[in-house]
């Protein structure tokens, strides 16, 4: 991995940033919104579990001792990894002629640093949607989850730390985009259901709609 200038055009793409604390449920409204709407999702955590087990990575340790520690990784490797993975993307289904290609970008940014450098650097981002659920509720989540996902990091003492981070570091971001008027925001304690339909609400209200 290295930190390239992307391989594509901004023109060619739309990206939506998607926010939200820790089980909040944004990878799980991911998969709905990949099948309606043509997203292609890229998790930053997903594409940093994968970096910290890859054979060779210089990164692996770092990865997994940030990830533990419900700490934000340096922004050069997560937005390194982010935009080698839409440059693939891309690579492998290029974009028809009058379209772009839609990236769904889970759990990123989470620092003000990283939002500003990705859209300095990558492309800027068309809409912010933000999963808004209290703390309690996404600790019941997550300590289910932790039941069966083998994350290091979906047990009590990490997902303490990882709230903290999402309130001092992440929540600002989040503030900073709303300030610019990007950003949709779901109340994220219903049934998967009940959210889903806002959230496309919210979306087609910002003209993107189905493909
Ligand atoms: N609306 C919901 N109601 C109840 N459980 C949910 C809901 N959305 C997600 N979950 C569950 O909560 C956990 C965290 O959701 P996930 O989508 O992984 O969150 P995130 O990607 O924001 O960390 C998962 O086990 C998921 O199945
Ligand atoms: O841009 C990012 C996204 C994630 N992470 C790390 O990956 C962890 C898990 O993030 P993920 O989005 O997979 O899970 P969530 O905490 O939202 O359930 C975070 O706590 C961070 O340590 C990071 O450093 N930078």
């Amino acid at each position: 991995m290295s930190a390239s200038t992307p391989r594509f055009s901004p023109e060619d793409v739309t990206v939506v940033f998607f926010l939200g604390g820790p089980g909040s449920g944004k990878g799980t409204q991911s998969a709905n919104l990949v099948k309606d709407y043509g997203f292609v999702h890229l998790s930053a955590g997903d594409l940093l579990r994968a970096e910290q087990v890859r054979e060779g990575s210089q990164y692996g340790d770092m990865i997994k001792t940030y990830i533990r520690e419900g700490k934000i990784v340096p922004m050069e490797v997560t937005v390194a990894l982010l935009s080698n993975a839409m440059a693939d993307s891309l690579a492998a289904n290029p974009v028809p002629a009058g379209t772009k290609a839609r990236f769904l970008i889970d759990g990123f940014p989470r620092k003000l640093d990283q939002a500003v450098f990705f859209e300095a650097t990558v492309c800027p981002s068309e809409v912010v949607l933000f999963l808004d659920c209290p703390e309690a509720v996404m600790e019941t989540r997550l300590l289910k989850r932790g039941e069966t996902s083998g994350r290091d990091d979906d047990n009590a003492e990490s997902i303490r730390k990882r709230f903290r981070t999402f309130v001092e570091t992440s929540m600002p971001v989040v503030d900073d985009f709303e300030q610019k008027g990007k950003v949709v925001k779901v109340q994220a304690t219903g049934s998967v259901e009940e959210v889903y339909a806002e959230v496309r609400a919210g979306i087609e209200a910002r003209n993107l709609h189905p493909r």
